[in-house]
């Protein structure tokens, strides 16, 4: 286990929504860590509660019993330190690809220099670099996302909240937004919380996997893994064939292991 900071900590979290005979219970007793640095995905059946506990630590919604903490401080609501992503952006339709990307800064008062730097900074690291002033419906799906990371980006959260952002990508398009965000993870030392329906996806981007159970939504497995930089790094070489064999051979180990453990759920 990483010796980094306890970025996020959620400690005997349960949620339910509403009351009485049509209340649901989401979450139960989840107790997570989330440190500096890490890259984690969380899996689970559909409905397990993946997006509420995202929520929960976004600041959007309120645990019903227990904490969730940021730094050790209770999450009260909505703040700049911790981004979120969606699967479908909520950009701002109205402006410019520049102008949200410039809105978090302009919200914290940055001087006028500074929001235009962060803008250009970020747009460049997304590969938009000359579309500032394009209108957001002019652009695709991939490129959608991509503001939707430079604005969130553009805040310099502890904490960037993703839930399946490249679900409703084309396989190509999801392939270079996998390399993109494990690049700015990397570039940046980033701390991200990645939610995903997608075993693959999560064994490609992720430090930790936490495989989450079927509703009410409990922890029951979590996965070290370390595969994401040899998939990414384009100079990665194996020594020798029997080198590549370990590693995929580690790799399905991991990933049937995970698949049983979702089947078996439902
Ligand atoms: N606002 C709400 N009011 C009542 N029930 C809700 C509400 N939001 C979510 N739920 C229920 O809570 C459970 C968990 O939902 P949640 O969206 O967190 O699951 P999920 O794992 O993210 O699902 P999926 O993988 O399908 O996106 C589901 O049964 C859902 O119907």
């Amino acid at each position: 286990m990483s010796q980094e900071e306890v970025l996020i900590e959620t400690k005997n979290l349960d949620k339910i929504y509403g009351t009485g005979e049509d209340s649901v219970l989401a979450l139960k007793d989840i107790n997570l860590e989330i440190r500096r640095g890490e890259f984690v995905c969380v899996l689970g059946p559909s409905g397990c509660g993946k997006s509420t506990l995202l929520k929960t630590i976004a600041g959007y919604i309120e645990a019903t019993n227990g904490q969730c903490l940021m730094q050790g401080e209770e999450i009260e609501g909505p703040d700049w330190h911790r981004g979120v992503v969606f699967q479908s952006s909520t950009l701002y339709p109205w402006m410019s690809v520049k102008d949200n990307v410039e809105f978090g800064p302009r919200m914290r008062n940055l001087p006028e220099d500074e929001i235009k730097e962060i803008q250009e900074y970020f747009l460049e690291e997304v590969n938009l670099s000359g579309f500032g002033d394009k209108a957001t419906f002019e652009l695709s799906g991939g490129m959608k996302q991509r503001v939707a990371l430079a604005r969130v980006l553009a805040n310099n959260p502890q904490v960037i909240l993703m839930d399946e952002p490249f679900g409703a990508l084309d396989a190509l398009t999801r392939n270079d937004m996998q390399k993109l965000i494990h690049n700015i993870w990397k570039e940046n030392n980033s701390t991200i919380f990645f939610i995903t329906h997608d075993v693959d996806e999560a064994l490609s981007l992720a430090t930790r996997v936490v495989v989450m159970s079927k509703r009410p939504g409990r922890i029951i497995r979590e996965f070290n893994v370390d595969f994401t930089d040899t998939l990414f790094d384009e100079n990665t070489k194996f020594d020798d064939s029997s080198q590549r064999v370990e590693y995929e051979d580690e790799y399905f180990k991991v990933k049937n292991e995970i698949l049983d453990i979702i089947n078996n759920q439902v």
